[in-house]
């Protein structure tokens, strides 16, 4: 038998207006639906007939400061993801939480939670948040630097981690007979006490059907990289080009191996934005029609927050003037600053061109075409080392996604990248990947399980 030809991964990324700055106006935008309930449930079933892996939310714990030109209010994702499970069956959701202004013990519960209600199709895009503003929400005078949240990070998820695994998967037994509804000797506390969370544990609940929702990360520097390596079982990521797609795909999957972890167990998945229409000609005409309902008082605030150069009293259609821009420090750690920096050098456009590129969706690839054109460019990305897959950004909901969904995806079925139906039930089985052992149950832990085996005992009768 012929081993199975490899699939993509397919998220659909829904930011409330669509992903281009100013979607929310496009003529069959709704965005007097953005807070409609039903208006997400009617996407979460399209893209689960569609065999959609997952949705996936974005956040951030503050609100966006030009919230006067864009549709970039910002609703809780676990909130949010309760209320779509519960009218899906197989698709799974990916919802954003920071580690920097959330606290373990929460968050666990809450993601353990969506897990166990939607049967085990929870993910936790676990990011640093890179909103400065976000400090001041939380009773901090200042935000911390990259290195001290990518730092913090770390322990949190291994904090969750254990909390997760805290409940053996035999924990729960319910057994009318014997009158015992949980065996207490397979609850652990987990007794963390590091730099930056003291947490005793157990959880509140059982292990979740996935063992753990699976866990996703979307930062790209070095810091972000390396915490991806050691955790992230997908990873989102931004890319204008093959070559800096290639580059990121070989240097994550490297990084993998090299802490003993298997490199196919880690998705890697660009975004695109595709601008689709029945001739190249259309689909350019769509994206320009966008683009000419951009404000750019809006588009200049957005990439000043990536470059922080102050670019209002220079002339829009004038070259982008390359010596505002400054790498060092904390802007020079980060990602998206690097994506923008190397599309004003390969591209030397004007200040406007600049803006209109950014404005599809910050930074992500996006693509103008046929079907036909955007099924090709990800194949290309896919067959050649860039991707495990893609998150989708449609420019405006829902016709965006609908148009990719009838047109380009029975494409991708006909070239035998894209599945026809679902194997399995959980994300995980989606994605690939296998539920991980539990930590406590593993043989070689067994000695540390007899201490926490004490505890737990006392933790029982307390
Ligand atoms: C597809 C994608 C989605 C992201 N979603 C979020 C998000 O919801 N919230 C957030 O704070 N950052 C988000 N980020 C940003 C990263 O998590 C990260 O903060 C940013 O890239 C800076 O970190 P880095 O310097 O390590 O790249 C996203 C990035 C990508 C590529």
């Amino acid at each position: 038998m012929p081993a199975e030809k490899r699939q993509l991964n397919l998220n659909l990324f829904i930011y409330p207006g669509g992903h281009h700055e100013a979607g929310w106006r496009y003529k069959d935008s709704a965005p007097e639906r953005v807070l409609d309930i039903a208006y997400y449930q009617e996407l979460a079933k399209k893209a689960e007939a569609s065999k959609f892996d997952a949705l996936f939310f974005a956040d951030g714990p503050a609100l966006a400061d030009n919230i006067r030109y864009a549709s970039r209010f910002r609703l809780e994702p676990l909130t949010w993801i309760s209320a779509l499970a519960a009218v899906t069956e197989r698709i799974g959701f990916i919802a954003t939480a920071s580690t920097t202004y959330n606290e373990p013990y929460n968050l666990a519960r809450l993601f353990a939670s969506v897990d166990h209600l939607s049967g085990g199709r929870a993910g936790w895009n676990i990011v640093t948040t890179g909103d400065a503003s976000a400090a001041l929400n939380f009773g901090f005078d200042r935000h911390p630097t990259h290195a001290d949240r990518y730092e913090r990070a770390s322990e949190f998820v291994d904090v969750v981690t254990k909390l997760w695994d805290s409940w053996e998967d035999a924990a729960l037994i319910a057994d009318r007979q014997s009158g015992i509804f949980a065996d207490t000797d397979k609850i652990h506390p987990i007794n963390h006490i590091g730099k930056y969370h003291r947490v005793k544990g157990p959880l509140t609940l059982p292990r979740s059907p996935q063992g753990r929702p699976v866990y996703v990360q979307a930062g790209s520097s070095q810091d972000g990289r390396s915490f991806a390596s050691r955790y992230a079982e997908a990873i989102f990521t931004a890319h204008q080009t093959l070559g800096n797609a290639q580059e990121f795909y070989a240097d994550i999957k490297a990084r993998v191996k090299s802490v003993g972890r298997n490199p196919d167990h880690v998705k890697v998945l660009p975004g695109i934005s595709p601008f689709i229409g029945s001739t190249e000609a259309e689909a350019r005409a769509l994206h320009d029609e966008f683009n000419e309902l951009t404000q750019p008082e809006y588009s200049l605030h957005q990439l000043r927050r990536i470059v922080d150069a102050d670019l209002s009293s220079y002339d829009l259609d004038g070259p982008f003037p390359r010596e505002l821009i400054r790498i060092e420090g904390e802007r020079g750690a980060s990602s998206r600053f690097h994506v923008v920096l190397d599309i004003i050098e390969r591209e030397n456009p004007t200040i406007r061109q600049l803006l209109h590129r950014l404005a599809g969706a910050r930074g992500h690839w996006v693509q103008a075409g046929t079907p036909e054109q955007i099924t090709d460019k990800i194949q290309e990305w896919f067959d050649n080392g860039a991707a495990d897959g893609f998150n989708i950004m449609p420019p405006y909901l829902q016709g965006g996604f609908d148009i990719f969904a009838e047109e380009v995806v029975p494409l991708l079925r006909k070239r035998g990248l894209f599945r026809h139906d679902y194997d399995g039930a959980t994300l995980r089985d989606h994605f690939g990947l296998p539920r991980p052992e539990n930590t406590f149950s593993r043989p070689h832990r067994l000695s540390h399980l007899r201490i926490g085996h004490s505890t737990s005992k006392r933790y029982a009768n307390t």
